[in-house]
């Protein structure tokens, strides 16, 4: 006898670009929403009855609509908006979780209209609502930074299958996968998402750059704790860190030493450094990582 178990359904992706025209100096907001809503599904899962089932492809208008009717400002406030909507608007939904990504671009040359898109990183938000509490969590991806120097990795475990050399300088390099959770997203916390963005980029990178490293774990774990220091209502920090190895390359072969200049920069296979840091009387998660 089978019984339905979890499940919710959205529209995957919307891209939605938002221009604001203010004169001749416009602005541009470049984002990929997902929605995913659930709530009484039974009957459509077991019987196909419709009726509780507000389409995807609404879903995907209402990010366009919302996005002309309200305007775009920081992302958190965008995903909360469609989060509430779509939950106290829709009897049967009970649950909202939207996730955000923005592309950031920039301004080409003196141009009110022209724009390059960014080297930058992505910016993301993941935003839940059940019909009275709020949770977000912020982020961000592809942040990818690299130090020449201050950094070890030398008294590691060794067993008979152990070949890596102690390395007491070598290049340390990542994309920064991080998110953090605030501690509290409810209707009345006044938020300044946009500020609290910058500040944990500027955290997590002046942690990255300064702190002398003896393993990518120990410099997640400084990132990790910079942010709690720089953002106080942040409460939590998830990163994942991909440690980008660059390889010393032999150049013996040509006659030519290799004092820390030449490496080859490996694509895969790719150490994976994850970890969480958190505040020791950090709420409750509830569904703020789902
Ligand atoms: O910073 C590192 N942590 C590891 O766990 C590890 N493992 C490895 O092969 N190189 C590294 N570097």
């Amino acid at each position: 006898m089978a019984v339905l178990g979890p499940n919710r359904y959205g529209k995957a992706e919307t891209r939605v670009v938002r221009v604001t025209r203010h004169g001749d100096a416009h602005r541009i907001k470049d984002l990929t929403v997902s929605t995913s809503l659930s709530g009484d599904m039974t009957e459509v899962h077991l019987s196909g009855d419709n009726s509780a089932v507000l389409p995807t492809d609404t879903q995907k208008n209402t990010v366009f609509a919302f996005a002309k009717k309200h305007g775009v400002g920081a992302i958190e406030d965008f995903a909360l908006l469609l989060a509430r909507h779509f939950v106290d608007s829709q009897p049967a939904i009970h649950h909202a979780r939207v996730a955000v990504e923005e592309h950031a671009w920039e301004r080409n040359g003196a141009f009110g209209h022209s724009f390059v898109r960014s080297g930058r990183e992505v910016r993301t938000c993941v935003a839940h609502y059940d019909g009275t509490a709020s949770w977000v969590v912020s982020g961000l991806r592809d942040l990818v930074v690299l130090n020449t120097t201050n950094s070890e990795f030398w008294g590691f475990a060794k067993d008979e299958y152990t070949t890596l050399p102690e390395t007491r300088d070598r290049v340390l390099a990542t994309a920064v996968d991080v998110a953090w959770r605030h501690a509290d997203a409810s209707q009345d916390a006044t938020q300044d998402w946009d500020k609290t963005y910058e500040n944990a980029r500027a955290a997590l990178l002046a942690a990255f750059a300064d702190t002398y490293s003896l393993s990518l774990q120990q410099t997640l774990y400084a990132m990790g704790t910079r942010v709690l220091a720089e953002c106080p209502g942040v409460c939590e920090v998830r990163l994942s860190l991909p440690n980008k190895h660059h390889f010393l390359v032999d150049l013996a072969p040509f006659g030519l030493d290799n004092d820390g200049e030449v490496f080859f920069a490996a694509d895969r296979p790719y150490g994976l450094i994850e970890g969480t840091v958190l505040r020791e009387d950090a709420p409750a998660a509830g569904p703020a990582w789902e």
